[in-house]
């Protein structure tokens, strides 16, 4: 059986050796702390600016300040920088985390679109790290977003056997 790595893999097209490319170099030494803060800060303007309110509304309950702080706290330890997130959040966790919200492959799309944007407007961050950056991204996501589709085929058949056998 595939493990959950190697789907994330097939479906995101991003071999696990480019997606992990982002540990042979360490992002943080190179980008500095600020850069990371300017990448979550320009991603999440872009997320709670979207003209397409579907995608805005997952964000709804999210203050864009303590979004914009995990995000990059995440960021910094992903890429060779001091634990913050876990210091403050413990671990990350990131399928948990998400379970409450539709993470959808059409989210998953609309929050990498505004990442490249967000990537591409950051100044300080070369075309070198942003694949890296990018292929990680998209090789998480899809480790994010594959999870509930995994599991729905198996709840949907628990659905259908209770329907049919009450007293089971
Ligand atoms: C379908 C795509 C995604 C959607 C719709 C989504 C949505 C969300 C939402 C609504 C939050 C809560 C905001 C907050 O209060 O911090 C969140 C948190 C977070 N997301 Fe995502 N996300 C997606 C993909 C990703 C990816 C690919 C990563 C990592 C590469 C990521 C990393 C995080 C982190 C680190 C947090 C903070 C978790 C916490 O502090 O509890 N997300 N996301």
């Amino acid at each position: 059986m595939q493990s959950l790595q190697e789907k994330a893999s097939e479906w995101s097209g991003v071999d696990s050796a480019d997606a992990f490319a982002i540990d042979n170099t360490n992002l943080f030494q190179k980008l500095g702390l600020q850069t990371f803060i300017n990448l979550s800060t320009n991603f999440y303007n872009r997320v709670y600016d979207d003209e397409e309110e579907w995608f805005r509304s997952i964000f709804v309950n999210s203050k864009k300040e303590e979004a914009i702080q995990n995000q990059y706290e995440f960021f910094v330890q992903r890429m060779g920088g001091p634990p913050l997130f876990s210091q403050r959040k413990g671990h990350p966790a990131l399928i948990g985390r998400h379970r409450p919200f539709p993470v959808t492959h059409q989210a998953a799309e609309r929050w990498l679109h505004h990442m490249e944007k967000a990537v591409d407007s950051t100044s300080d961050i070369d075309d070198d790290s942003k694949i890296k950056m990018m292929n990680f991204f998209r090789h998480e996501l899809h480790q994010i977003t594959s999870l509930p589709i995994l599991i729905k085929p198996i709840s949907n058949s628990i659905r259908v056997l209770v329907i049919y056998f009450p007293s089971w």
